[in-house]
Formats: C-alpha cells, sequence, structure tokens
C-alpha cells in the first residue's frame, strides 16, 4: 500500500486525474481499449470535473461505477446520474457506459444481463474506489447479509446487497473484480475517514471491508 497525504484537495485531485489519465492512455495503446471503474458517492466529484476534460480516446474507454443505488438515473441518489451530469461530457462525452442497474429491465435476467457486461469490460484498466466512514467500499458493507457472498473468491461479478441503513437496494463490483483492476486507487477526504482507515488496521474484511483492498491500493488522503 501507499498512502499519499496531500496539502489540499485542489493537489490531491489534479494529481490523481493525471495519474488515471496516464493509466486509461497506457491501456489504450496497450490493449485499444480501456475501462474506468469510479466510485460514486460525492468524494469523486472533483475528479470527474478534471477527467471531463482530459483528451483521450474516449470512445474506446468504457465508464461504469463501482456500485449503484437501485433508483432510476434522473434520481438524485443515482450515482449513474452523477456521472453522467460531471463525467460524461465535454471530451469525455463519447466514453461508453455499462449500467449496474438497469430501471426499466424487469427483475427477471436483470442481475445475468449486467453481469455480462460487466465481463465483457475486464479486467478493470483503473479502479477508484471512496470508502465510508464505516469503512465501506463500492456497495460492500460491514453487516449486509450479502457480503459474506461479495467478499468471496467465487463471487459473481456483480452482486445484489442490502446494505443497513441505506434506503434503497443496491448492486455492487465483487471483490474479485476490485482486486483484479490492474491500478486501484483509494480516495479519502477529511480527518473522520482518516481516523477510521487508521483504525480499521488488523481487523477482518467482514468487519472492514476497506481491508480487503488496502494492501493492493494507493491510498489519496487530504483533509
Ligand atoms: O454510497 C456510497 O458511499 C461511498 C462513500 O461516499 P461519499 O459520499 O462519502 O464519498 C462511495 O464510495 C460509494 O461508491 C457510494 O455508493
Amino acid at each position: 500500500m501507499e498512502f499519499i497525504e496531500y496539502a489540499d484537495r485542489e493537489m490531491l485531485f489534479l494529481s490523481l486525474a493525471n495519474k488515471v489519465a496516464g493509466e486509461l492512455g497506457q491501456a489504450l495503446r496497450s490493449a485499444g481499449h480501456a475501462t474506468l471503474a469510479v466510485a460514486g458517492g460525492t468524494t469523486p466529484l472533483p475528479l470527474y470535473d478534471l477527467l471531463s476534460a482530459v483528451e483521450l480516446d474516449w470512445e474506446n474507454v468504457t465508464v461504469m461505477l463501482t456500485d449503484e443505488r437501485c433508483v432510476p438515473e434522473d434520481h438524485p441518489r443515482s450515482n449513474l446520474g452523477q456521472v453522467r451530469r460531471r463525467l460524461l461530457r465535454a471530451a469525455a462525452a463519447p466514453a461508453k457506459v455499462v449500467p449496474l442497474y438497469l430501471h426499466n429491465a424487469g427483475e427477471v435476467g436483470r442481475i445475468e444481463r449486467i453481469a455480462e457486461a460487466v465481463t465483457a469490460r475486464l479486467p478493470l484498466s483503473t479502479l477508484v474506489l471512496g470508502m465510508g466512514e464505516d469503512l465501506h467500499i463500492a456497495s460492500l458493507f460491514p453487516g449486509s447479509p450479502q457480503l459474506a457472498e461479495a467478499l468471496s473468491p467465487s463471487a459473481p461479478v456483480v452482486v445484489e446487497v442490502k446494505a443497513p441503513g441505506q434506503p434503497e437496494p443496491r448492486v455492487s463490483l465483487s471483490l474479485p473484480v476490485l482486486r483484479d483492476a490492474m491500478n486501484i486507487h483509494l480516495v479519502m477526504l477529511g480527518q473522520p475517514k482518516r481516523e477510521a482507515f487508521e483504525s480499521s488496521k488488523g481487523l477482518p474484511a467482514d468487519l472492514a471491508p476497506v481491508r480487503a483492498i488496502a494492501d493492493n491500493a494507493t491510498v489519496h488522503w487530504a483533509e
């Protein structure tokens, strides 16, 4: 694990956007295509803004979320809605998208269709994770009835989860998909998240899902 502490948030996001653009460029040069998975929530919004202005061969980049809340895209809590508004515009508008939730599809076979679309875009070239103060990453929440399945080495690529205290069900990339990413960044802002992360050292992944990925990640932190 590499832990990078930045002087401020602006420095963090400029540096991270530069790294992510470099990694996507590398994947595009070597494989002709790249897959970027980004966290939902509020933390990565400045990263979305910066990346949307980067000149890249976006037509050959697929963007997906690390996890999605099961709400329509125009709902304020939709992670994909945020990505469409803040990332998939300007230079990045031509990027392809793989949604993790299909609101208008019937329930039968829905998760299988999503899994198929995700599988076709693996491995992830770059993964940008956030973390909750409860130590969840993506939608791998401590206390979730589906956590053991999502952490298992034989987990399906996407898992439907119920997260304690969260208003809607979710869909999350599973741990094997997250861990197989070629570049893994974990972004945390503020002292409470840093303290939560520090205090998770030594805890098992079922209590602290972030520990399942921390050793493989570059951690970016600013106050
Ligand atoms: O619900 C979620 O929460 C985490 C953290 O969100 P933040 O607003 O504290 O940045 C996020 O990483 C995850 O993708 C999201 O669905």
